[in-house]
Parts: C-alpha cells; sequence; structure tokens
C-alpha cells in the first residue's frame, strides 16, 4: 500500500528550487518509489544513444535528440528506497500540505481547438496522399501554476492513482522538471534478457471496465507498432518472442499491447537497442526517418523531452526505461502538459482532438 499519511513535500520540492538533480520514480505495481540524487559536480550530457551502452543513472532523453535537448544522465549517488527513507533523505516533516487544490483549467478553448484542426489537417494530407502510413500528432497546453502547487504532492498523487504506470519526477538543471505517469515500456531487462512493448490504440473505459472490441483504425495503428519493432530488432538478427495484442488499462484509458522478449549475446548494449527503436511509431511515424523530420517541420512546437524516454539505466544491472507519455514540463510560472496520437489516412478529427483531451486528463486529474 502505498501510504496515506504521507502529508508533507518541502523536501523533494525544495531539491527542485536548489537546483539538484534527482529523479523519484515509481516501477508499475511497486508501492515503494526510487530516489536517485546526484551529490553535485556536472550532469552527465550524452550526445547519442549509444553512449549509453556503458552508463548507470537516471537518464532523461528527448524526442527528438538535438543542442538543446541533450540526453541527460543523473548519477545515482544517493539512493534512497521507500517514502519513509526518502522522507529522512529530504528531510520531510510532518506539518500538513494543502497543494494544488484551486488549479483550474480549461481544455476546451475554441482556439485550442482550431490550432489542433489546422495541424491535424497538416499531417493528414500526406497520409491521405499515402506519403506516410502514419503519423503521431501532439499538442501541449498550459496551466498558470498556483502559488500551493507541490511537484512532489503531484507525483505522490499520481503514485496513488496509477498503480500500473511508470510514476516519476524528475529536475536537472538542463532538462528542468518533469513529471509523468506513463503506460509505455520502451525497454527494461538485465544480463542480455530484454523486454519491449508495441502500445498503441486508444479508447476510453466503458464505466469502469476495459472495451471488449477496437475498430480497424486502432488495430492497424497497433499493428504497426508491433512490426516495426519485429522488423528493427530483425535487422540486428535478434529473435523475439511475442504475446498479444491484448488490452491494458492506462489510468481511465484502455491501449492495445503486445509484449516482446528477446536475448542479446552482448549484455551491454541497451543504447544500441534504443537506437533500433526509438522513436517508434507509437510516438513518431511511418517510415521513420521521414516522419521524424515532417513532425519537427510541421507540429507547430518543439516536443522537447515530451515522447523522449526516462527511467534508469545501468549497464551491469538492471534497466527500466519508458516512453515518456501523459507527462507535464513543470517551468516557472506554467505547467506545459501534452499529449498526442496515432493518425493513419483514416483518422477523424473531432476524435482524435477528443482522444488528446482523455490522455491530458492523465496528468489533470493528479492536479486536483
Ligand atoms: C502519443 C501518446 O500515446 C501513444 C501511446 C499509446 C496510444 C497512442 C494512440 O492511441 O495514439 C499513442 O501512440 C500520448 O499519450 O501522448
Amino acid at each position: 500500500m502505498i501510504p496515506s499519511e504521507v502529508t508533507n513535500f518541502s523536501g523533494i520540492d525544495s531539491l527542485i528550487h536548489q537546483q539538484r538533480s534527482f529523479a523519484l520514480y515509481l516501477l508499475p505495481g511497486n508501492n515503494e518509489p526510487t530516489l536517485v540524487l546526484q551529490e553535485g559536480g556536472d550532469m552527465g550530457q550524452l550526445k547519442s544513444y549509444t553512449e549509453l551502452n556503458d552508463k548507470k543513472g537516471f537518464v532523461l532523453a528527448p524526442f527528438c535528440l538535438n543542442e538543446s535537448h541533450p540526453i541527460v544522465l543523473i548519477r545515482a549517488d544517493i539512493v534512497s528506497v521507500g517514502w519513509k527513507s526518502i522522507a529522512g533523505v529530504t528531510s520531510f516533516q510532518s506539518s500538513a500540505c494543502s497543494a494544488n487544490k484551486e488549479t483550474v483549467f480549461m481544455l476546451d478553448k475554441e482556439d485550442l481547438y482550431y490550432a489542433y484542426n489546422k495541424s491535424f489537417n497538416v499531417f493528414i494530407k500526406p497520409l491521405r496522399e499515402g506519403i506516410f502510413e502514419k503519423l503521431v500528432l501532439s499538442r501541449k497546453v498550459n496551466i498558470k501554476k498556483t502559488s500551493e502547487f507541490s511537484p512532489a504532492k503531484a507525483f505522490y498523487n499520481a503514485c496513488r492513482r496509477y498503480k500500473r504506470a511508470f510514476v516519476y519526477l524528475c529536475h536537472s538543471p538542463q532538462s528542468g522538471t518533469w513529471l509523468g505517469s506513463t503506460p509505455e515500456l520502451l525497454l527494461s531487462g538485465q544480463l542480455g534478457h530484454w523486454n519491449t512493448v508495441a502500445l498503441a490504440g486508444t479508447q476510453p473505459l466503458i464505466g469502469n471496465n476495459l472495451p471488449d472490441s477496437w475498430n480497424d483504425k486502432n488495430r492497424k495503428e497497433q499493428a504497426l507498432v508491433a512490426d516495426y519493432i519485429k522488423s528493427q530488432l530483425a535487422s540486428a538478427n535478434i529473435d523475439v518472442l511475442e504475446d498479444g495484442p491484448f488490452t491494458v488499462q492506462a489510468g481511465d484509458l484502455a491501449h492495445l499491447k503486445t509484449e516482446f522478449r528477446f536475448e542479446t549475446a552482448d549484455r551491454r548494449c541497451l543504447g544500441n537497442l534504443v537506437e533500433l527503436l526509438h522513436p517508434t511509431p507509437a510516438i513518431c511515424g511511418l517510415p521513420r526517418k521521414e516522419a521524424l523530420q515532417f513532425i519537427k517541420e510541421n507540429e507547430g512546437y518543439d516536443r522537447s523531452y515530451y515522447s523522449g524516454f526516462i527511467g534508469m539505466v545501468d549497464a551491469d544491472g538492471r534497466n527500466d526505461i519508458y516512453v515518456n507519455l501523459r507527462c507535464m514540463n513543470i517551468g516557472e510560472n506554467d505547467l506545459t502538459l501534452f499529449a498526442g496520437g496515432g493518425l493513419l489516412d483514416s483518422s477523424d478529427v473531432d476524435q482524435e482532438w477528443e482522444e488528446t483531451n482523455d490522455k491530458l486528463q492523465t496528468m489533470l486529474a493528479i492536479l486536483k
């Protein structure tokens, strides 16, 4: 059980004010989070995925690598596991916290819909012309931060609400502060035994239940991701075992998921595997290189670390990295929330718009 008595978060919040580099994360199905804290000194900044092959630390990588968004690696100088022990490390106090109670949002604003509609038309054209098979269109929403907003309280709320997700809060001077609750594994494993997933297709829950059928658009959208993963791994002569697709819950949403298992003779090859897989068509498109370029040129904003990846890497131990979805960037005055969805030639603008609103609810729900 995640304790209900954690009420003061000032220790963790003050790490952000002090510009300390740290990550707090909870793996799916776990009750106790882990704090990774760098004691000082320079941040690790990597310029290529392959540099991850021999590294250890908490990684935050962007959607698209460039000068302004490097791969950030937070050194695990101090590692503390469990709410109690983290409270000790970050000097939790025991006074009450009323953080986050007044944040107000407007998601249905006409100008937001208008901007999305415009981008949708730009994206749907090459899809209908057959230039792309799939393109993921995303958007961001800014919300004013109230003075009481506590990132640590929001993290705690997410841990209590999203037991199946990878929940994290991290900060570094290079990346700023990010918080998320993502359902999508990019890569996990150790000693050459690896897992990944193809997660795509979205429907809201029906009542509290998973939907029992999927339309062709959602099935195809997910199958494209599964086929891509298989063909990328095959190109490196890696044999894959697969299971699925099946329906899974992510917050108040359902997705289709196929699970993959595979082995590599080289145990220190996480960076090579990331280079093969990232960005998958769950967040980018097909063909990959052209889709990435198209998104950069036409989406109308910089995704930064949204739809990149985050998590722990350890060349000699366990690795758990997730696609950075259902997340927000916590700025000085604003919270910036992100959501996207896969478009095919058959996509409908209003359905896709609603889907991004539903995905934004994942973060909005923990601010209330
Ligand atoms: C791009 C996002 O979700 C991806 C993961 C699952 C389902 C998706 C979809 O149905 O479009 C997306 O591919 C997002 O949450 O911003």
